[in-house]
């Protein structure tokens, strides 16, 4: 049985404090599967307690003990994480054994066709363990190197192309990775040549083109930064408190993270981000500003949760674009912030793939309970509400911990109250 959360503030309260947040989930994944293909030449600070970053270190550290034995059949267990799985799926077709590579009923229903399609042109030797284009897969490695040119389309989940990207530098030709279509969260792919660039990994980008050369990694460090991501929530909660001011050590303005725009889109809700002596900083002092453009995510889609929520609990029609990737991750995130929104009397309408709110009717009951469909970023995106909401229920609590798993701590940090029941 799932645990609730029961989240309450008592509106007296002004809200300040430092809160020291875990590693980025994105960095840690890049930087555990470029440790390991560079034969720990490459090491890694600062690793996350996210569950999705905890269950990849496990599960590469247990396949080093698998290769001394390699003539057995490996499970590899992902759960719920979509970098895992896809990284993953190119790490395993490089090596050598026979891997089921699988995870949760949802990871079940995210599609890797893509990935799995690229792979096996380049020589990988993978099937699929139950319907065609999902996972889980059947990978038999080590692939031998056919072709060091493919074309793969770049706007489902750019996690494909981080995938092969990391895995370049390791096969025998190299790769040029022809993209076609738009490229989806294209910072995820800025950050893994950045990460690679760090481990003496060099690239071409031309246009579509990503080219890597085979090459050898170098001894180095991976220094992982504080997770924007998970810095959106206490923007949010600035955005959505009367009196506020939140410091974050660590975070740099300029990231790897895509999602430190968080800094600049908060800007439209009246808030202002500083550089402290550590990190960063951030208040609202400034007046809304009302925005007629549409605003585009599609290169922070982990922020789109956050963006939406804030701006119906405050009753600003905006329009966003970029969602459509919303709908392949842990869960119909479009279709949850629909159903979860209506609770407060908002309306997320789609019209030519343009999605408006319609707060017309915005209303925050004294309880609502907020359902989180196995989404961390819907338990985290809906509980700033509890700022506005006497008794805000928020279910399956515990689904934070895929990567913010302190998240509840943090919250009784500031003054909120948390019973679980
Ligand atoms: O590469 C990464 O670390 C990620 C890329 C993004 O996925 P898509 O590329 O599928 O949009 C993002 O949503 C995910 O949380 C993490
Ligand atoms: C989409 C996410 O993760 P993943 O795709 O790695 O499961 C996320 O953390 O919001």
């Amino acid at each position: 049985m799932h645990k609730n959360a029961i989240v309450s503030f008592k509106e007296t309260q002004n809200i300040q404090a430092e809160i020291q947040l875990t590693g980025s989930k994105s960095e840690c994944n890049r930087a555990l599967i470029i440790k390991s293909l560079s034969k720990n030449l490459v090491k890694v600070e600062n690793l996350s307690n996210a569950a999705d970053t905890v269950t990849l270190n496990a599960i590469l550290s247990d396949l080093d003990t698998y290769e001394s034995d390699s003539n057995t059949d490996k499970t590899v267990d992902v759960g719920p994480a979509g970098t895992a799985m896809r990284f993953l799926s190119a790490y395993l077709s490089a090596k050598n054994g026979n891997f089921l590579l699988t995870g949760t009923e949802r990871m079940k229903q995210r599609p890797i066709g893509i990935l799995a399609d690229a792979l096996k042109r380049i020589g990988a030797n993978i099937s699929y363990a139950e319907k065609e284009g999902f996972p889980p897969l059947n990978i038999s490695g080590p692939l031998n190197q056919v072709s060091s040119q493919i074309k793969i389309k770049g706007d489902i989940s750019s996690q494909y192309i981080s995938a092969l990207l990391m895995l370049a530098p390791t096969l025998p030709q190299g790769l040029t990775l022809e993209i076609i279509g738009e490229l989806t969260s294209k910072p995820y792919v800025e950050m893994t040549l950045a990460m690679l660039a760090e481990c003496g990994i060099s690239h071409e980008w031309d246009g579509n083109l990503i080219t890597i050369e085979h090459q050898e990694f170098k001894p180095s460090t991976l220094i992982v930064e504080p997770d924007w991501s998970a810095a959106s929530y206490w923007y949010s909660i600035v955005a959505l408190a009367k009196e506020a001011q939140i410091s974050l050590p660590h975070l740099r303005e300029k990231s790897l993270q895509g999602d430190s725009q968080i800094q600049q889109i908060m800007e439209i809700f009246g808030l202002s981000t500083t550089k402290t002596d550590n990190g960063i900083a951030f208040k609202k002092d400034q007046a809304i500003k009302k925005i007629n453009k549409v605003l585009d995510l599609k290169t922070c889609p982990d922020l789109a949760q956050t963006i939406v929520v804030v701006s119906a609990a405050l009753g600003l029609n905006m329009a966003f674009t970029g969602l459509e990737t919303l709908k392949i991750k842990e869960t119909d995130r479009v279709a949850a912030l629909q159903n979860e929104l209506a609770k407060i009397g908002v309306k997320l309408n789609e019209d030519n793939l343009v999605y408006t709110l319609d707060c017309s009717e915005l209303h925050f009951p004294k309880k609502v309970s907020i359902a989180t469909y196995e989404d961390h970023r819907m338990a985290m995106a809906f509980a700033p509400l509890a700022l506005l909401i006497e008794e805000l229920e928020i279910e399956d609590y515990n689904v934070v911990e895929k990567s913010y798993p302190y998240f509840w701590e943090d919250l009784k940090k500031v003054g909120f109250e948390i019973s679980i029941s």
